[in-house]
């Protein structure tokens, strides 16, 4: 019996359009000039310091540190500091009401659903705690966060490790088959299921990878039993 269930975001309760052609050139435009805003602030000068460690160079100036920055976002590159500071980024930008977070209409019925039949729902993104939180308090269905139990983000652990999901299945406190992970892409897919969780994957765009995982179109064909 599934008893809670994980959920990702880019490509699984939202597109991965709207975070790659909303949020990271939102946060690739204002990045900069936020840092060098704020970058006196405890919270920014902590992340400023860990882009110098993690870029293993610790002299570097902040003009420097953007640039490491910005091609972090150019990347991809799932890195907790740009995380952090891309959340920071966002959190005007959801406030100001440049854009509204996407949810797919099935995943807000979905989640809805689940949570009313009082099953725990949980997210684990890439994107920040701060990130996923704004996301879903400014979605384009409204206010979502009352539905979610708990919030894991990369400082438990990368996407794509077993051992973050097991360290997820510790905090959520039920046994791993009883926890259902959600997810478009095969590899973290694979590693919540080493850690013994169900899984299934949401193709919701022609042409993706899939693997060994029961794969679903959208939130309505995901099957709890089975
Ligand atoms: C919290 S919304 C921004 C998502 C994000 O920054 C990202 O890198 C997508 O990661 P996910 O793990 O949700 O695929
Ligand atoms: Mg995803």
């Amino acid at each position: 019996m599934i008893r809670a269930i994980v959920t990702d975001i880019e490509g699984t309760t939202g597109s991965i359009a709207f975070v790659h052609e909303v949020l990271f050139p939102y946060a690739r435009r204002h990045l900069g000039d936020f840092v060098r805003q704020h970058g006196n602030e405890p919270v920014v000068a902590e992340q400023v310091e860990a882009v110098r460690h993690l870029a293993d160079e610790p002299e570097a100036d902040l003009e420097r540190v953007i640039a490491i920055l910005e091609g972090w976002i150019d990347d991809d590159r799932k890195v907790t500091p740009l995380k952090a500071l891309q959340g920071l980024v966002w959190e005007r930008g959801y406030r100001n009401g440049d854009f509204t977070g996407h949810v797919y209409p099935d995943a807000v019925d979905g989640l809805q659903r689940w949570h009313q039949a009082g099953i725990a729902l949980y997210v684990y993104s890439s994107g920040s705690v701060q990130a996923q939180k704004l996301l879903f308090a400014h979605s384009d269905a409204g206010d979502l966060t009352s539905l979610f139990t708990g919030y894991f983000d990369t400082t438990t652990g990368p996407k794509r490790e077993m051992a973050s999901y097991r360290r997820i299945v510790e905090v959520i406190g039920e046994p791993a088959e009883s926890v259902l992970f959600l997810s478009d892409v095969v590899a973290e897919l694979d590693a919540a299921a080493e850690a013994g969780l169900r899984t299934v994957q949401l193709v919701r765009e022609p042409g993706m990878t899939t693997g060994a995982h029961f794969v679903a179109a959208n939130f309505d064909a995901v099957p709890l039993d089975g």
